[in-house]
């Protein structure tokens, strides 16, 4: 498998999509991606009126460099108009919710290669977020990651997962569905987004901290926040510390210099360093790196730099 390219996201900021303070402002809260949402925090009688404004809303929220993401509903018939409006050149990734398996996805991929076609878009530019929330899409997580090369995140919809399975939505039940999207995010070379808990619950900062740094150990790379207050502590958590950059150049250099010298194994700040701990360290010092161009590339306004 070719490794992907792959997105920094560590915030995905839900905006509904027909709520004009939200969008207006959208681009001041600091989010990698904006995902403009069709799916549930539109009512069913607003849902052609927020779909006529998928592209107005597009625009307004890439001024301050954001991916846009819009989250399209799961019945066909709503999924196909949501479709229709929303793909350009102006949306990144289209969020699938309540996928069931690998031959859905590749269904959604034909029709939006069919659309990227007829407007001149290149086909396959359009990103996929595969969004596991029932029991049955849970044991085909890793089907689902794979089904296709536009799939470039895979998450648990902890809220629709956890009703699905008859649990609640607390940390002691999600930590097993969770650990296994990760898995499978990896298994299939894309980026597990996510954390322990549930986004419903976004007014106490320190726990959503807390929650995050945890969940960056387990290996999520970024998620989901329903409030522009939640994005800061995602930007500030989703990222290595200081002192895990700082630890991992000493560890590359150390273990560089022992090579030169015939060692395949060392000690750096009393810990056994071999070749998975120098390719951790060198996956830290990448990540950095991608984070910093992420945040020059949003200064400059969406431009890379
Ligand atoms: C919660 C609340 C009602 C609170 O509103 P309030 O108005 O009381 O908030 P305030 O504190 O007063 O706002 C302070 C300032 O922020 C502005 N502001 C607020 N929210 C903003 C925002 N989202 N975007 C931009 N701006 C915003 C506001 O305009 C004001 O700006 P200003 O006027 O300048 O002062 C509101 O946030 C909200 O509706 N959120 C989105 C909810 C949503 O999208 N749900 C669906 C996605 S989840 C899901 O589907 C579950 C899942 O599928 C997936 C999964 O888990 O991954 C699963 O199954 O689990
Ligand atoms: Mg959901």
């Amino acid at each position: 498998m070719q490794p992907k390219d792959l997105p920094v996201w560590r915030s995905l900021l839900f905006v509904p999509v027909n709520v004009d303070r939200f969008v207006d402002k959208a681009h001041t809260r600091g989010a990698d991606a904006i995902q403009l949402d069709l799916e549930d925090s539109i009512p069913p009688g607003e849902k052609d009126a927020a779909r006529a404004r998928v592209q107005e809303a597009a625009k307004k929220v890439a001024r301050g460099g954001a991916d846009v993401v819009v989250r399209i509903n799961r019945p066909w018939r709503l999924a196909l108009k949501d479709l229709e409006a929303t793909i350009s050149p102006l949306v990144q990734a289209v969020a699938l919710p309540k996928v069931d398996s690998g031959d859905h996805v590749r269904m959604i991929d034909e029709v939006v290669s069919e659309l990227e076609r007829e407007r001149g878009m290149e086909v396959g530019t359009t990103k996929f977020i595969a969004m596991v929330e029932t029991a049955p899409a849970f044991f085909r997580a890793a089907e689902i990651a794979a089904a296709s090369p536009r799939v470039v995140a895979l998450t648990l919809g902890a809220e629709d997962f956890a009703l699905s399975v008859g649990m609640l939505p607390e940390p002691e039940g999600l930590l097993y569905p969770q650990i296994h999207i990760v898995i499978a995010a990896r298994a299939a070379g894309i980026l597990p987004l996510g954390f322990v808990g549930t986004v419903a619950e976004y007014r106490d900062m320190e726990a959503l901290r807390a929650t995050i740094r945890r969940s960056r150990r387990l290996g999520f790379m970024g998620a989901s926040a329903i409030h522009p207050d939640q994005v800061r502590v995602l930007n500030e958590e989703f990222r290595p510390t200081e002192e895990e950059v700082a630890h991992a150049r000493r560890v590359i250099a150390a273990y560089e210099e022992a090579q030169a010298a015939g060692r395949g194994a060392i000690t750096v700040d009393g810990q056994m360093v071999d070749i998975p701990i120098v390719e951790r360290a060198r996956q830290v010092l990448k990540r950095h790196e991608a984070i910093l161009r992420r945040e020059a590339q949003a200064r400059a306004g969406g431009d890379p730099v």
